[in-house]
């Protein structure tokens, strides 16, 4: 049986394996819309942003921090960036070079602490090794922490009767796909596979608020497949390419695949294809509702970006 082996963290390195599909094409599965899904939601954001303008005469605005040259980093922030024009959302950008100091990351930080024109802040992750993370992440004020990464954040969505300012975009993004594909959580069994900081863990608080019974299932876990087996609902955060494979699902179960992993596929122009962490093709014939990859958590972590941003500057300006 396949075990989880791997840090558990989420999935933002490309893991290139070679792909293992097979030709069956029949799926019992409704496909979850994640593109359609946060498209409406950006929709719905910008019209909150046009009445904000209109009642305030301000807009929401995000600084986006980048340090160094990934290129896959470069795409995400560039994804954000016009997700944010195309919502009225103000944007602030600033690309520090590869060999930053951890100094002049937190000073970027700082001095958008103190700018009242930007209500959320990003540092985009991972960033480079001679740079603590840790250290960077808690000097955004946890009030503009719209990736909700910042430890008081963290802590207070583990926490009975307390509330996060901000709970970070893909597990809130997995949630609400969830609220508005109609499934029900609470009372039912949920299977969390991946316990990062970033998504398997602030997952698993989120379901449990809403009343499901939780299950975290890592890379240590001797019979990952046996426990996934007993969930009504998955969510799959581990960052390897289609370990969980068909056989962990209870028939009916609703699937939800935060990984991006890269595979090579050289029938492709690019050389690869992105594949979740669940085998798709396998998966869509046991459970009722699945995710795709890509189409699916991926846009509404960007939505759900959006949400945060409008979120923070509504607080700021005290718009309801
Ligand atoms: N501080 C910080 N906050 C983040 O939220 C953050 C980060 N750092 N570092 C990197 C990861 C990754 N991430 C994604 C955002 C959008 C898609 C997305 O929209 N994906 C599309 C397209 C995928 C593609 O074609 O590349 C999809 O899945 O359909 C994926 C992944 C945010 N991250």
């Amino acid at each position: 049986m396949a075990t989880m082996e791997g840090s558990g963290s989420a999935s933002y390195g490309k893991d290139v394996q070679t792909s293992t599909g097979g030709s069956q094409t029949d799926r019992a599965a409704v496909i979850i819309d994640g593109k359609a899904i946060a498209d409406q939601i950006r929709e719905e954001i910008g019209a909150e942003v046009a009445k904000m303008k209109e009642a305030v005469g301000n807009v929401p605005g995000l600084a986006v921090i980048l340090v160094g040259a990934r290129k896959d980093s470069a795409t995400y922030v560039r994804m954000k960036k016009k997700a944010c024009s195309e919502a009225g959302i103000q944007s602030f950008d600033v690309t520090l070079p590869e060999d930053a100091t951890q100094d002049d990351v937190v000073a970027h930080v700082k001095h958008f602490n103190d700018n009242p024109a930007v209500h959320g802040i990003l540092v985009q992750l991972p960033l480079p090794k001679h740079i603590n993370e840790e250290a960077v992440l808690e000097a955004v004020s946890y009030e503009k922490d719209v990736d909700g990464f910042h430890p008081i954040n963290v802590g207070t969505l583990a926490m009975q009767g307390r509330k996060p300012q901000f709970v970070s975009c893909t597990p809130k993004g997995c949630i609400e796909l969830l609220k508005r594909s109609g499934v029900q959580m609470s009372g039912k069994r949920a299977v969390v596979l991946g316990r990062s900081n970033i998504v398997g863990t602030p997952a698993a608080m989120l379901l449990q608020r809403e009343n499901a019974t939780v299950t975290v299932v890592h890379s240590r876990t001797p019979n990952p497949a046996e426990i996934t087996r007993e969930a009504d609902i998955v969510i799959a955060a581990i960052g390897k390419a289609e370990l969980v494979r068909g056989d962990w699902f209870k028939p009916g179960a609703v699937v939800i695949d935060v990984g991006i992993n890269a595979v090579e596929d050289s029938s492709r122009k690019t050389g690869y294809r992105l594949v979740g962490d669940v085998h798709f093709q396998e998966a869509s014939q046991v459970a009722s509702m699945i995710t795709p990859v890509p189409g699916g958590v991926g846009p509404m972590t960007i939505a759900m970006l959006l949400s945060n941003t409008l979120e923070a500057a509504k607080r700021a300006y005290g718009v309801a």
